[in-house]
């Protein structure tokens, strides 16, 4: 069925309880094209979503849209009232080069006092950072920053695109582990993006696989061995996708290349 653009969007802030924001059919139109078209998605409360797809396959688009930041052109989202949202943008849309500490960088568009912004890095693993200069920073402080800003406003919702860029791969892990802990702690919903097909987090409950519209959806290992997953990526990615599983709870992940938890690493292979 064709849909007109100006009679089938609708926004709206009421939903189920437990469902953080919810879309369907969500379409956005830009430049003669279909960037995204007929996603449906949903973050309930403590549910961790991972939104993977190659570059250009609207995962950036998909998201913005979620959070409002973007008009969808068809479909319709809900979101719970009052959602307060937490959303990293990609790093590279970030100009790390202004003068800024990182304390700045925590209060730039929001009022914090200097204990909030503590917390916030405590929270994340970089009390030491706070009169740092943003652009001494390395790439897993830099995202760790970034994270902490995003929770000094006590999100329901966490957005983050591509949180890892830019990391090493045990700065990577700790990262994935930080967010699992902080959803685990905060009850908060997550929404999460990567291009990286190799580390997904064991505790993602729904990944969901892009190209333009939803290629295949489940949890880690029923994406893994879905036939859409492998005709995405490549029976390759299949073989190699490694489901991080981040052992416990507890406490603050370790510096970003220094972390001490106990991992495993599981290859999945196709059946
Ligand atoms: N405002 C815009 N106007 C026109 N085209 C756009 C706009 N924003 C994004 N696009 C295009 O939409 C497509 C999807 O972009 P998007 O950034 O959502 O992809 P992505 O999956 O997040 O990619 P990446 O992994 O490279 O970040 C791309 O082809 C991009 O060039």
């Amino acid at each position: 069925m064709l849909r007109t653009r100006s009679q089938s969007r609708s926004i709206s802030t009421a939903g189920p309880a437990t469902s953080l924001v919810e879309a369907h059919g969500l379409g956005v139109h830009r430049d003669g094209r279909w960037l995204v078209r007929d996603i449906d998605l949903t973050v309930n409360r403590g549910e961790i979503v991972t939104l993977i797809g190659p570059n250009g396959s609207g995962k950036s688009t998909t998201a913005k849209a979620i959070i409002g930041v973007i008009k969808p052109d068809v479909g319709s989202i809900r979101r719970a009232s009052g959602l307060r949202i937490g959303y990293v943008p990609q790093a590279l849309s970030i100009d790390r080069t202004l003068p800024l500490t990182v304390h700045r960088l925590l209060t730039l568009t929001a009022r914090h006092d200097r204990t909030a912004v503590e917390g916030a890095l405590e929270a994340v693993g970089v009390p030491h950072l706070r009169r740092v200069p943003v652009h001494d920073l390395s790439g897993g402080e830099f995202q760790r920053a970034l994270l902490a800003r995003a929770l000094l406003r006590a999100p329901d919702l966490l957005v983050l695109d591509e949180p890892v860029q830019g990391v090493d791969f045990p700065g990577e892990l700790a990262l994935y582990g930080l967010i699992q802990d902080i959803r685990d702690r905060h009850g908060c919903g997550v929404l999460l993006i990567s291009h990286d097909l190799h580390v997904v987090m064991a505790a993602t409950d729904t990944v969901i696989c892009l190209n333009g519209s939803v290629s295949c959806r489940g949890s880690p290992q029923a994406v893994v061995a879905d036939p859409a997953y492998a005709s995405l990526f490549g029976a390759a990615a299949a073989e190699t996708l490694a489901v991080y599983r981040h052992r416990h709870g507890g406490g603050p992940a370790g510096h970003a290349h220094d972390h001490d938890h106990d991992h495993d690493h599981d290859h999945h292979r196709d059946p």
